[in-house]
């Protein structure tokens, strides 16, 4: 619905266009949201099975999902819901810290590198006229807390702030049951491709395996003047998004109108995201999606971006090609790929 605030004028019901980091440009009906159930929910329990008809029964919805809109809830994850409760207790604290304090740990100075702290409305992704109204904090995979990391002594690149006793160790003790999680769906996403379900091992073994915390405001503005985070992809192969219960996370569907992803208690977001698009020759839908917080309180979501190793090859996926449908995108390394995302995400923020 469209709301008028006293700071701006209501949100417009007209075409938009805008061009994304990816270096797409989009067209859209319109920057107002509608509810709609397009977005899937799909039980993912199976995945867990030794029978293989039961992995290969998920696999069909996620394919089907991944094509269509590129974003999916999952429920029965196997994930214990403690572990989410004690990041968010985590980011509070650490969003509540003297500003000074988080710029210690500020992610311009690790340059190519997509981890420390990105500050409150510090860019707008979409040229709108006021800066995202939201902060973030990232970290990166770190192969101590990998259990099954070849090699465990392989240093991290993330930087932390000094006296928060337990942050390191909350955000981690997350971090690592999505890993697994995500090497898992990998697998039953190689099944989604009419792949052998290995198809992927060799990619995850090492992987790029990034998190996120994000603090969101309650916004004033339209959405037409400011957005939590601004209409974006993400640049991995698929993001698994943990929301508190405030919603504000919107997809565009293939149709140009905004959807809402309101929360589902217990379930994780997952999306498509622009590796994956790249690898299956537009097949798999990464899909535009940002947030805007009208709750009136605080919102607070943890996405976690999952993306093959750095030194592995992003070649186009063989039941994706064809002779009439040949590769789209050229062929890079998933390092050379992420280096271009990450730097151009961070110039956006100067
Ligand atoms: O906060 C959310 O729900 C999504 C955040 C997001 O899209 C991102 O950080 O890439
Ligand atoms: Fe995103």
């Amino acid at each position: 619905m469209s709301q008028t605030t006293q700071t701006t004028q209501a949100e417009t019901a007209e075409p938009i266009t805008i061009r994304l980091s990816n270096g797409k440009t989009l067209n859209f009906a319109s920057n107002i949201s509608q509810e709609a159930d397009e977005i899937p929910i799909i039980d993912v329990s199976g995945i867990y099975s030794d029978k293989f008809e039961d992995r290969q029964a998920v696999a069909e919805k996620i394919r089907e999902a991944s094509h269509r809109i590129g974003f999916f809830y999952v429920i029965n994850h196997g994930i214990d819901p403690k572990h989410a409760e004690v990041v968010f207790e985590q980011a509070k604290r650490f969003f509540s810290l003297p500003v000074e304090k988080k710029m210690e740990v500020y992610t311009g100075l690790v340059p190519n590198e997509f981890v420390g702290y990105h500050p409150m409305e510090h860019y707008s992704r979409t040229a709108a006229k006021q800066k995202d109204l939201s902060e973030a904090f990232n970290w990166a995979y770190s192969a101590a807390e990998d259990p099954e990391a070849i090699d465990k002594d392989e240093p991290g690149i993330s930087i932390w702030p000094s006296d928060l006793d337990g942050f390191r160790e909350g955000l981690y003790g997350y971090h690592t049951p999505l890993l697994q999680f995500a090497r898992k769906l990998t697998q039953i996403f190689a099944l989604a491709l009419h792949l052998p379900e290995n198809a992927f091992d060799e990619y995850t073994k090492k992987p790029e395996a990034g998190m996120r915390i994000l603090h969101y405001p309650p916004q004033e503005h339209s959405v037409d003047d400011q957005n939590g985070i601004g209409a974006h992809t993400d640049f991995e192969c698929f993001t698994i998004v943990t929301q508190d219960d405030s919603a504000g996370l919107e997809v565009l569907s293939k149709s140009g109108t905004w959807i809402k992803a309101n929360p589902v208690p217990g379930s994780f977001v997952v999306n498509i995201a622009d590796c994956f698009m790249r690898q299956t020759n537009d097949f798999f839908v990464s899909t535009v999606h940002r947030v805007v917080n009208k709750s009136g309180r605080e919102r607070y979501s943890a996405p976690f971006f999952w993306g093959f190793d750095r030194k592995m090859l992003l070649e186009p996926v063989p039941t994706c090609v064809s002779e009439t449908n040949p590769a789209k995108y050229p062929v890079m390394t998933a390092g050379e790929y992420y280096k271009f995302r990450a730097n151009k995400a961070k110039d956006d923020e100067l």
